[in-house]
Order: structure tokens, then C-alpha cells, then sequence
């Protein structure tokens, strides 16, 4: 069953069983899923496999971020997972995205989607500095989302806050993963570039990743669902 919304639900948990029962609250024509470091270190790929076999399209979040030939080999491990999107980190530079995108190229049958990480939603400017970032985040993310553009990737994960600039820097092709989606009326957590669902699409991100504004609602599939109705509002 083809997903028809940018929803994509981040499964955090902490083993298969708490996220295929998430799983199974949800409509494969409603979301795609997200398996992240958590789900994936304690279940590995059968929890994939499980959540194909439901009907859903995954993204496979490892932000892979290591010498090229390691991350080649690691990406082509999760093409031949079957899974619709996997990420690496862009931070891992020109040579390892360029490794990532010609092992993709150069095989046969099934190629995940493949987009790079600029900056994580839950740092700040001040946050970037302590790292050695002397830059704002959306000169960074702008910096890293041309590398990776350069580098032939089908999208970027960012912030939606970047989106917009985006857009204008990098041109409407590249697609536009937001985490740090927040309803108005929802906890940031422990996320600091937050955006509303329909600010996020109004600002021409492509997809958005929610995660506990849906998995720690009282009732998932409600929560989603007026999510969705936000988005066609907008
Ligand atoms: O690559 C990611 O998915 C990601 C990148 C980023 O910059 N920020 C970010 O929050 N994420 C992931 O997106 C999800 C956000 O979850 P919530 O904060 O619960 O909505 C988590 O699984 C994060 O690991």
C-alpha cells in the first residue's frame, strides 16, 4: 500500500515487539516508518523485514559517518535491506558521499533513497561553536546540503526553519527531511530548531519525521490523523 502523505513516524523504542505493536496502530497509507540507532542496535534488520511485511515503506536512520569505504559498504548493506531511504552524515565529507552515491549507482535492482544529515535539529548556534562550528546553523546547513548536492544525494535532513533558504540556495529537486516537527500545542523535548507541520510544508519541506508528538500520544493513530487534517488545512 503506497504511502500518500510526507508523514514518516519515528520508531524509538526499545525493541520490536513496543514497535511493531506502533506499527500496527498505523495505516501504511498513511505514514512511512522511521527504524533509528535504538531500535535498530536492539532488534537489527529483522524488525525491517517485520515492518515490510506490514505494508511500510522505511527509512533506515543510522546517519552512517565513517571513512568512505565503510560507509559504502554500510549503505549498500541497507539497499540490500529493501529499505526506501537511508541516511549518512554529511559531516563525513565529498569522498564518502561520493563512495555512497557511485556503489548505489553501480548496482543492480533496488536503490534506497540516499540523503545526508547537515545539522541536527536539537543543536543550536551556541551548540555549533562549542564543536568548532563558528557558523550560524543555516549557514551550515546551506554549506552541507551543496556538498551533498554536489555529491548527486536525493536529499538533505535538516530543519524546516532551513527549508525555505533552501529552496532558494539549492532549487526545489532536492529532497527536504524535517525532523523536529512540533504541533503548536506539543513539548519540544529535547528538540531545539522546531517547526508546525504546516509551517514545515508551507516552508517546501518534503517530508517530515514525528516521533513523540505520535508515539507517546494517548491515542497514535488520532494524533496522525490530525496531523494529516493540519496539512491539508494548509
Ligand atoms: O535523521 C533523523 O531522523 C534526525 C535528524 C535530526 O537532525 N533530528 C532528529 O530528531 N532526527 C530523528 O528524528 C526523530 C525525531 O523524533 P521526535 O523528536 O520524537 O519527533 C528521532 O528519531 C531523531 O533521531
Amino acid at each position: 500500500m503506497p504511502c500518500d502523505t510526507p508523514v514518516i513516524v519515528a520508531l524509538d523504542f526499545p525493541e520490536a515487539a513496543s514497535a511493531i505493536a506502533m506499527a500496527e496502530q498505523l495505516d501504511p497509507a498513511k505514514c512511512r516508518l522511521k527504524v533509528g540507532k535504538e531500535l535498530f542496535t536492539s532488534s537489527g534488520p529483522a524488525v525491517i523485514e517485520q515492518l515490510h511485511q506490514r505494508g511500510f515503506e522505511v527509512f533506515l536512520d543510522l546517519k552512517f559517518h565513517d571513512i568512505p569505504n565503510t560507509t559504502a559498504s554500510a549503505v549498500r548493506a541497507a539497499a540490500d535491506l529493501g529499505v526506501w531511504m537511508v541516511n549518512v552524515h554529511a559531516g563525513g565529507g565529498r569522498r564518502m558521499m561520493n563512495a555512497c552515491t557511485e556503489i548505489l549507482h553501480s548496482r543492480e535492482g533496488h536503490r534506497p533513497l540516499l540523503i545526508a544529515v547537515t545539522v541536527l535539529t536539537s543543536l543550536e548556534q551556541e551548540d555549533l561553536q562549542e564543536v568548532g562550528v563558528d557558523i550560524e546553523p543555516m549557514v551550515q546547513v546551506q554549506r552541507l546540503g551543496r556538498l551533498a548536492q554536489e555529491c548527486g544525494l536525493d536529499g538533505l535532513v535538516c530543519s524546516a526553519r532551513e527549508s525555505r533558504a533552501l529552496r532558494g540556495a539549492l532549487g526545489d529537486d532536492l529532497l527536504l527531511v524535517t525532523p523536529g516537527i512540533r504541533p503548536s500545542d506539543a513539548s519540544a523535548d529535547d528538540q531545539k530548531r522546531i517547526v508546525t507541520p504546516a509551517q514545515a510544508m508551507t516552508n517546501g519541506s518534503s517530508f517530515l519525521v514525528i516521533g513523540r508528538p505520535i508515539t507517546r500520544a494517548a491515542a497514535p493513530a488520532q494524533a496522525l490523523d490530525r496531523i494529516l487534517a493540519e496539512l491539508q488545512q494548509a
